[in-house]
């Protein structure tokens, strides 16, 4: 087994204050064609956290927590922290490396599932940070995708749970199980997964089957549905919407939700503001009682997933998944998940 000195976690960024929004905002959406009117509208949705996303706490709040559940296990190494699109970059945080004598490193990606945005764009920010930090980078192995994993479930299943309790104690047992994750572009969900066949959307159903199997049992009913589009309208994206299912939900006397953004690994801004509010809001204009599950966040189950991905690596660990999809993002083939195509910049 190879030996790894550091563990970086890599994830998307977000702004620390209000002046940090637009330049961050132009980071992700340098040359996708992003609407303007989408972009200010994007930029309102920060400014209610006074421009502070709260991925950057999240993402403190796990790096805290996986220092001593590494030590637990014996696999205590330096954990460092790069970002694709807000400081602490990526970039730094290899050359940080690189200084500091890593040679070869495991990365945790913040991100479940696979598809261009959780996969190969991020595995693209690591070789782009080995190349601007030049001779001696460290070599950089991406741990797998953990949507089956099952502390990543557990987790999930306890946020679940404890949102079922937020709802009137008539609506518990039956309230309808709803498991939310970003919406991508139908092309790039298309072209997601080794055999291109559009394993973004199977990890997202199975996480939300599995997670829905521990609460419920085998065979018990949910809802797959999709959040935050953006992108012009003319472009297919995946659908519902979670706003325009919970209408369609009261419309066959649906009366309580609970919510689950499965395809998130914080409760960052899309959590916060696209649910807690503009789905709460639906929910209420519409009548529905709603409750909104947790995301894994720091929730132990789920540090202890990112340590067993740690140690499947360092040691000879059959990985620990549930369900049918098996184990993905350890040997991904080349031009697997691809970019979408560009727009030409204007
Ligand atoms: C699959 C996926 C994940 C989950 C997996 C992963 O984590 O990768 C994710 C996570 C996140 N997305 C985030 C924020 C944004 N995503 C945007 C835009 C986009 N997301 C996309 C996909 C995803 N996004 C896509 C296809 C676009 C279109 C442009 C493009 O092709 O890139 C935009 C631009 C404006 C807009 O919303 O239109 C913003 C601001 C934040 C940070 C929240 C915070 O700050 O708290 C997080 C964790
Ligand atoms: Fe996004």
């Amino acid at each position: 087994m190879p030996e790894y000195d550091a563990l970086l976690l890599l994830s998307f960024g977000g702004p620390e204050g209000p002046d940090d929004v637009m330049p961050f905002l132009r980071n992700v959406t340098r040359g996708r064609g992003i609407p303007d009117e989408r972009l200010a509208e994007v930029a309102e949705h920060y400014q209610h956290f006074h421009g502070v996303s709260p991925i950057n706490a999240q993402n403190r709040a796990l790096i805290d927590a996986l220092g001593p559940a590494l030590a637990e296990r014996g696999l205590d190494m330096p954990i460092y922290w790069g970002n694709r699109n807000w400081k602490p970059y990526v970039a730094d945080a290899v050359r940080q490396m690189r200084d500091d004598g890593v040679h070869r490193a495991l990365v945790f990606a913040t991100s479940a599932t696979t598809s261009y945005s959780g996969c190969r764009q991020y595995r693209d920010d690591l070789d782009q940070a080995r190349r601007v930090s030049g001779e001696g980078a460290p070599v950089l192995v991406k741990l797998r995708h953990y949507f089956d994993h099952p502390g990543f479930v557990a987790a999930n299943a306890a946020g679940v749970r404890a949102a079922l309790e937020t709802l009137p104690a008539e609506h518990r047992a039956t309230a309808r199980l709803v498991f939310t994750a970003h919406s991508i572009p139908e092309s790039m969900n298309d072209a997601s997964g080794p055999e291109a066949d559009g394993l973004y959307v199977k990890q997202h159903r199975e996480t939300a089957r599995l997670v829905t199997e521990q609460l419920r049992g085998p065979g018990a009913d949910f809802d797959l549905v999709w959040q935050s589009r953006s992108g012009p309208p003319q472009v297919p994206w995946l659908e519902p919407d979670v706003n325009d299912h919970l209408r369609a939900l009261a419309a066959d006397g649906v009366q309580a939700v609970v919510v689950a953004p499965t395809g998130f690994v914080s409760d960052h801004v899309e959590v916060r503001w696209d649910l807690d509010n503009e789905a709460a809001e639906t929910a209420a204009e519409v009548g529905v009682h709603f409750g909104r599950a947790y995301t894994a966040g720091t929730h132990p189950a789920f540090v202890n997933a990112v340590v067993d991905l740690v140690e499947e690596r360092v040691r000879d660990v059959e990985p620990a998944v549930l369900g049918d999809l098996g184990v993905c993002g350890v040997d991904c083939p080349i031009g697997c998940c691809p970019a979408p195509r560009r727009r030409a910049p204007a």
